[in-house]
């Protein structure tokens, strides 16, 4: 199977990298500049040395894996039997780029968004097919799980052959229903929201916070430095999603998010975000 992956981030190459580690699977990854993508693959290049290094796989093995991925804009899809679009978490954004792969790429060629919390059925409104949400979680190449979500227009097939896929390639589906940030993200972004808020409040200093999380809920990482690692402009736009599509106030996102958003410190990626990695 030939899978494009549309959008070489911090989830675009961990997912490319999950798909070209399982046999049968070549990877097309893509972004909007060829830089951008050969800055996705240079990540995935430096896991697999990484690997290769702890002696969890042989040099040959990850030569070929790292030849299974071919690198490009988007009009490298040509022979794709899947895309999964993995840009930014905007609406306009996703259905744009399905849009413009509708005269890429083979008519029967399936489309899945990672979408962290947009509306399926929206997003396939005025496209030739229909989408299903095939959400992976952060590292992508190591988190086992993927929800998996029909839209009111996917067909229950469709569903069951995402999870399919997503079983071949090592993870656990999980049906998931459309809502606003499905089951992991409505249970997780208020809580790291709120632990922004405990932190501007002074109530600990953000290694305090993190620290009591850790030890008092038996949490493998506290929220500030998980929140870091998602991206703060990826909390924030899921933040903002759950809030406007319930319309209840409790999900007003924090207003040290927005302002770190604002400042462009958005966590691990740029260097800077609650916490320095400089
Ligand atoms: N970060 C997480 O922990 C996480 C987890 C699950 C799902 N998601 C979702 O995955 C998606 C991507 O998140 P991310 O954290 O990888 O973001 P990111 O900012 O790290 O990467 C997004 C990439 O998409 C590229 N891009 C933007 N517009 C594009 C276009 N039109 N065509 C091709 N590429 C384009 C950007 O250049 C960038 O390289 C979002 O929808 C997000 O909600 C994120």
């Amino acid at each position: 199977m030939i899978v494009g992956v549309i959008g070489a981030g911090t989830m675009g190459s961990g997912i490319a990298q999950a798909f070209a580690m399982t046999e049968g699977y070549e990877v097309r990854l893509c972004d909007i500049k060829e830089e951008f993508a050969q800055a996705g693959f240079a990540k995935i290049q430096k896991n697999i040395n990484f690997l290769v290094g702890k002696e969890k796989i042989t040099k040959e093995a990850g030569d070929k894996i790292l030849s299974k991925i071919k690198v490009g804009l988007s009009n490298i899809c040509t022979d794709c039997d899947l895309v999964v679009e993995v840009a930014l978490e905007k609406m306009e954004i996703k259905k744009e780029i399905f849009k413009e792969l509708e005269n890429i790429v083979p008519k029967d060629c399936i489309f899945a968004s990672n979408t962290s919390s947009l509306s399926i059925t929206r997003i396939s409104e005025g496209l030739d097919r229909p989408v299903v949400g095939m959400h992976f979680f952060n590292p992508a190449d190591r988190m086992k799980l993927v929800e998996v979500i029909g839209g009111k227009n996917t067909p229950a097939e469709l569903v069951k052959k995402i999870e399919e896929i997503a079983v071949e390639i090592g993870k656990t589906p999980v049906q998931v229903k459309e809502a606003p940030g499905f089951v992991v993200n409505r249970i997780l972004i208020p809580m790291i929201n709120e632990a922004i808020n405990v932190w501007d409040a002074g109530t600990a200093d953000a290694e305090g916070v993190d620290t009591a999380m850790v030890l008092g809920c038996a949490h493998p990482m506290g929220p500030l430095h998980l929140a870091d690692l998602i991206g703060l402009d990826i909390c924030l736009a899921i933040m903002e999603v759950i809030h406007n599509e319930t319309g209840d106030d409790k999900y007003i996102p924090a207003p040290k998010l927005k302002e770190l958003v604002a400042a462009g410190k958005l966590g691990k990626k740029t260097g800077e975000g609650i916490f320095s990695y400089k």
